[in-house]
């Protein structure tokens, strides 16, 4: 507990000025709020003693007490604002920090962290985890301190005035409090309520997930209560809610009742008392004031359980949270070094993916060897599965491989520091992401502090200008907004803009046109050819016609770089290359009904077709 707390209090000690402030606040808030308890009971205390000659009654201190009463009122409420006001500007403040450090962190780690099941957590972990600290720090911070400070300053106040039938009424208190306190620490209470924030927040992400596949759930017809993954997830939160349920009940009712009904501990033991002491006023003053504050006692001691409940969730959650920034980050070198050219040599480089549930390693990649000379094109091409992407993405750190060396110009990528080989290296995916934001922020992403001159160069050699002019806002217009979207070829020019911007030396391209049109490849080409001019591109073709002229062609499969060479070479080889080729061709030239023995074409006289390479 102690161990789970203190990442909790780490958080709020970011702001430790406002959270002091607001906690001070709040007690101040609990103080003045007993006050007028003590006003009331000055006010029956000088009525009782003049109750046999009201004429000798001090209205002016009737009138004092009266005045103070509703100044400590006042007062309690205009702190208590104050106070909710740093507490929350204090949460929305740590909220923020916490997001944007989260960001920062996950963009750390390395992508092997980024399974499916972690994306899930971690889209958890950031909103709802983070979110309830919010509630914590805004709300239930405050709310603590008063439902603990209140009860203690009244009971003291009673001990203060009447020892006995103060402890009357701390009795069934504490015991209340022992009995819920148990569910909340036992073992049995502990795994429920994590289960049941586990299930909460499993709901909700299944009923976004079902919302956003709603295309695929009008296409199959999939109805509600076929959806088995929510449906699973509604019903394991039923199940969770309702063993939370049988085992709080008891112990919940029982609180509640005493709490509630102090009263009748106090009333007759007070009755009893009195009765043995008919001629002592001072009692009858005490036992009144008793009388008056018992009620008010339920109020903050039954707050104090919803604050209990709250307190639980947020170990919870600030658990997940510590077990994010607890993921290693990509080791930095403590010197780095920068490459003075920009040839990349892959050095014997096995590779095995690590599956993170099961421990296991998967082998991908087996001594890749391979040299691609600054400003020219080596192409990767290779059944699926054969390994081409993974040798990409290793050239970026997504993961660091287990034997062998990648260098750029000679220096290995673990000595170069993230952000220099980045800078280098710029990637165009088959896939573009694009950010719910402007097309200009979009494009800019490839270059923060280009200007807007610069942005709308990039789009125009990248064919993006034309179709973003068109948009009802240009270069303002937001994506997704609006209705407001962009098709494939679009999006893959936008995101040849963002690298034209970024003007990286290394260049890979996830074969950029395999989705496109005749159209849209077109327009593809043409911004690719700007792109490349002059860099070191490493290309991975699924359509060999684009990557004929590449100065150098590896030929990837299960792992291991099988043929090397250029087109003409790998072709005269009549290896894997020529197979893949003579299929190229003929796929490219495939029609319905089409005579596919017609050797007057020049694909059968084992020439591309005439639209193949517009790349070289
Ligand atoms: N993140 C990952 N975790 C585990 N295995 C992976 C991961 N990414 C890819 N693989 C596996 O690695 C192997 C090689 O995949 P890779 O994407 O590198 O091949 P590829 O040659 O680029 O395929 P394609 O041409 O279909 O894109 C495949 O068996 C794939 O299932």
């Amino acid at each position: 507990m102690k161990a789970e707390m203190s990442g909790l209090l780490q958080i709020a000690k970011e702001k430790k000025g406002l959270l002091t402030a607001a906690s001070l606040l709040s007690t101040v808030s609990s103080l003045l709020q007993i006050a007028p308890f003590v006003a009331v009971y000055k006010i029956v205390e000088e009525l009782l003693l003049h109750a046999q000659s009201p004429a000798g009654i001090d209205r002016e201190l009737i009138t004092y007490w009266g005045v103070a009463a509703l100044v400590a009122l006042v007062a309690a409420l205009l702190t208590l604002y104050v106070g909710l006001m740093c507490s929350h500007v204090a949460a929305f403040q740590i909220l923020y920090q916490l997001r944007v450090r989260l960001a920062e962190h996950v963009a750390k780690v390395p992508m092997g962290y980024h399974t499916k099941t972690a994306t899930g957590e971690l889209k958890k972990v950031i909103e709802v985890s983070v979110e309830k600290i919010e509630k914590f720090i805004a709300h239930q911070l405050p709310d603590m301190v008063t439902a603990i400070l209140i009860p203690l300053l009244m009971i003291g106040y009673l001990f203060w005035l009447n020892g006995l039938l103060a402890l009357v009424l701390l009795v069934p208190v504490v015991f209340g409090l022992w009995v819920q306190a148990r569910i909340f620490t036992s073992e049995l209470g502990r795994n429920a309520f994590r289960d049941y924030q586990f299930a909460v927040e499993e709901m909700n992400a299944t009923g976004v997930e079902y919302v956003r596949g709603m295309p695929a759930v009008k296409i199959f017809g999939i109805k509600a209560d076929e959806f088995l993954t929510f449906q699973r997830a509604v019903s394991s939160y039923r199940d969770i809610a309702l063993r939370i349920t049988a085992l709080c009940k008891k112990p919940y009712s029982l609180f509640y009742v005493l709490v509630s009904s102090l009263f009748t501990f106090i009333v007759p033991i007070g009755i009893l008392l009195a009765s043995g002491q008919p001629g002592n006023q001072a009692f009858a003053i005490t036992f009144t004031l008793f009388l008056i504050i018992t009620p008010s006692l339920s109020v903050p001691l039954l707050r104090l359980i919803y604050v209990g409940g709250g307190l639980r969730e947020i170990i919870e959650g600030n658990k997940r949270i510590a077990a994010v920034f607890a993921e290693p980050i990509v080791a930095e070198p403590t010197a780095p070094r920068v490459p003075v050219a920009y040839d990349v040599a892959f050095d014997r480089v096995s590779f095995a993916y690590e599956n993170k549930e099961s421990k296991d390693y998967k082998p991908i990649l087996q001594n890749v060897d391979f040299f691609a000379k600054a400003g020219e094109m080596t192409a990767l091409v290779g059944p699926s599965g054969g390994g081409k992407s993974t040798i990409a993405n290793l050239l970026l750190r997504f993961w660091d491989v287990q034997e062998g060396t990648i260098s750029i110009g000679g220096v290995p990528i673990q000595e170069m520091g993230t952000e220099k080989l980045m800078d280098t290296v710029s990637f165009v995916f088959q896939d573009v992401h694009l950010f719910y934001d402007t097309i200009e922020a979009n494009i800019r992403m490839g270059n923060t502090s280009a200007s807007r001159e610069a942005v709308i160069a990039a789009a125009k050699t990248a064919c993006c200008h034309e179709f973003i002019e068109k948009l009802p806002l240009g270069y303002e217009t937001k994506i997704g907004e609006g209705g407001t979207y962009l098709s494939g070829g679009e999006a893959q020019r936008l995101a040849i803009a963002r690298a034209l911007l970024k003007n990286a030396p290394i260049l890979v391209l996830d074969e950029a046109t395999a989705y496109a049109d005749a159209e849209n490849e077109k327009k593809i080409q043409q911004g690719l050819i700007e792109l490349v001019k002059g860099k070191t591109v490493i290309m991975i073709a699924h359509r060999l016609s684009t990557i004929r002229a590449a100065e150098q062609i590896l030929v990837v499969n299960k792992g291991e770089i099988v043929e090397r060479g250029t087109h003409d070479e790998l072709r005269q080889r009549n290896g894997l290359y020529e197979k893949m080729w003579q299929a190229h061709v003929s796929a490219a030239t495939w029609k319905l009904g089409a005579n596919h023995t017609d050797a007057h074409k020049p694909e059968m006289r084992g020439e591309a077709p005439a639209n193949a390479s517009l790349l070289y």
